[in-house]
């Protein structure tokens, strides 16, 4: 059997959502180490007052392709953006771009779609659910095409503890709904959301469930795989440590852990963190793009679905995830923390709810009133107010495990030449979770907010400052009860010449009984 890199050698491939943070790794290890590739035909559309060539170059520029830059300086010639908005008829790919795509692509890689919690189940379905089935029409007029990979998610089921690799029944034809919510106002499919999507806990699970039943039933006739990756997080070892370039899922809170913003937040510390590095679902991805073409004569016609987790093989939990962010953090600070870094994860409602008040609430409305005082505009509590969002809606999947089953992603691993093995690596026994979480923090640090690791002194004598002024403020409130409460009641001040006593009491004790025995 041919090298996955030889088997890439040659082909035209297509990639959906190559603008986002899956698709810009993926296009990266194929130019890097499938150098034989033909081209990447990529799916973009304008965005954000930027046009498609636009935005392509600026991607090209980023420092994720460094490694493919020096190999081959002129890797862009092998990137053919296509214009095309994944929400419009036909995708809105002009009749030239069809005609082009169906002649020459060998694999399609659908990356695409929306990965927000709280999108309108509208453009969910518009997105993660008719893309795909329009997507899925214009690969089978391609004329040779050997392979179309589908990214889902782990959670796509996670109204179930157990996940095999089977796509399972779905919660509605999604003929049925696209049909019927066409017809429907806004509020009214706004009004019957919590309904549809039912135990599931947002329109993203739903609509990913949805988009791999219309990938079943094209499974006949396509050569599809299905990758299930779990929480995707920055990269383990390719192209360098630690590379993240977006506030999803735990990125986001471990910087606003690592600003000292957030203190405290709803998760168990006992749960299974399934985090995956990206560079680790890539590996899996390409292999499976490869392996699936040259297995297809032998194997049933239906999709095969990889669930990429790491939980089952090489654990980690929550707590640890809390312990090891806090003490990288400390040891490699963020620039100008709010406070120093000391978030606490807690599965109690009442005691999240009393730490929300007294380390959130509280120092924002007081920074806020120090802020309106100072002539500025107040800011902190509307931070908070986003953060909570973002923390209720993320809760869900930190609170509780999940058990999926990894047997094709260990077959396939077993399929691999040693040379593949380590060029795709998807091996996650291998993981060193306290290094990798390392990384990933100082990732957030160095790509998502671009700050210097040369200004890690000056960070961490901010953070001194902030260690200063917290004692202040805890004695000037000391000296304040005192004066309020202790030095008015004589009730408060027997209280408090009792306890003084007791403690002076036991000390002497403590003094005599350690004399004693030496
Ligand atoms: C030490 C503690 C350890 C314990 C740690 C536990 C971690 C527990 C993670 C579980 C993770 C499950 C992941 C499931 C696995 C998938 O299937 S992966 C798909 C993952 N999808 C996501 O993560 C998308 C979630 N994000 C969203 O849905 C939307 O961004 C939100 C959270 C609803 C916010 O929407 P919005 O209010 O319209 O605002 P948006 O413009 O998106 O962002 C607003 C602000 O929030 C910030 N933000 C966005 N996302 C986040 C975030 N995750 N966190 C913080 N801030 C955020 C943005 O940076 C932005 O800040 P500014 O740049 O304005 O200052
Ligand atoms: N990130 C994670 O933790 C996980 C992700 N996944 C899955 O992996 C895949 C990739 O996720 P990820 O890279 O993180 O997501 P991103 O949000 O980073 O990227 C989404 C991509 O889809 C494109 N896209 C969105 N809307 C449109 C549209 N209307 N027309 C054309 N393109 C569009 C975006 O383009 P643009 O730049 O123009 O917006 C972007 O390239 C998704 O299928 C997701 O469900 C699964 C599990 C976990």
């Amino acid at each position: 059997m041919a090298s996955i890199s030889e088997w890439y050698a040659g082909k035209n491939v297509l990639i959906t959502g190559a603008t986002g943070f899956m698709g810009k790794v993926l296009m990266e290890k194929l130019l890097r180490s499938c150098p034989d590739v033909k081209a990447l035909y990529i799916l973009v559309r304008p965005k954000a007052g930027q046009s498609m060539s636009e935005r392509v170059q600026d991607m090209m520029m980023c420092k994720l392709f460094d490694r493919v830059r020096e190999d081959n300086p002129d890797f862009h010639q092998k990137i053919i953006p296509i214009s095309s908005e994944l929400t419009q008829p036909g995708l809105a790919i002009s009749p030239e771009d069809v005609q082009t795509l169906t002649s020459c692509i060998n694999i399609v890689f659908h990356c695409a779609a929306t990965i927000r919690f709280d999108e309108p189940l509208k453009h969910a379905l518009q997105l993660n659910v008719i893309a795909t089935q329009q997507l899925l029409s214009l690969a089978q007029q391609m004329q040779h095409l050997q392979a179309f990979i589908h990214i889902s998610t782990a959670y796509a089921n996670c109204n179930r503890r157990h996940i095999d690799e089977v796509i399972y029944p779905p919660p509605v034809e999604p003929k049925k709904l696209i049909d019927s919510l066409e017809w429907m106002d806004d509020s009214i499919i706004c009004d019957i959301t919590p309904r549809l999507i039912g135990d599931r806990p947002n329109t993203y699970t739903y609509t990913k469930a949805l988009a791999e039943c219309v990938v079943q039933q094209e499974s006949g006739k396509l050569n599809i795989a299905i990758i299930r990756p779990s929480i995707v997080g920055a990269s383990w070892q390719e192209p360098f440590p630690g590379w993240i370039d977006n506030f999803n899922g735990p990125s986001g809170i471990f910087i606003a852990a690592g600003k000292g913003i957030l203190r405290t937040m709803r998760a168990s510390n006992d749960a299974v963190a399934d985090l995956i590095p990206v560079d680790v679902v890539i590996n899996l991805t390409l292999a499976a793009g490869c392996c699936s073409h040259v297995h297809f004569y032998f194997r049933p016609k239906t999709a095969l679905v990889y669930n990429c987790t790491t939980g089952g093989i090489n654990p980690f939990h929550w707590g640890e995830i809390e312990h090891h962010v806090m003490s990288t953090f400390k040891r490699n600070p963020l620039e100008q923390a709010f406070r120093r870094p000391n978030a606490n994860i807690t599965s109690n409602y009442l005691i999240n709810q009393y730490w929300i008040l007294v380390s959130h609430k509280f120092p924002a409305l007081i920074y806020d009133l120090f802020l309106r005082l100072s002539g500025q505009k107040p800011q902190m509590m509307r931070i908070f107010n986003r953060l909570h969002k973002a923390i209720g809606l993320l809760a869900y999947f930190s609170s509780q495990d999940w058990e999926w089953n990894s047997d094709n992603m260990n077959m396939l691993m077993s399929q691999l030449s040693a040379d593949d093995r380590r060029t795709f690596n998807f091996d996650v026994r291998q993981l060193n979770w306290p290094e990798y979480i390392e990384n990933y923090c100082i990732g957030t640090k160095k790509y998502v907010l671009n700050e210097d690791m040369s200004d890690i002194p000056a960070a961490r004598q901010h953070l001194r400052k902030l260690r200063n002024i917290r004692y202040t403020f805890n004695t000037v409130l000391l000296v304040f009860i005192w004066r309020v409460f202790i030095a008015r009641s004589q009730m408060a001040r027997n209280i408090w010449y009792f306890v003084v006593s007791l403690c002076f009491k036991f000390l002497s004790y403590f003094r005599a009984s350690s004399t004693l025995t030496q």
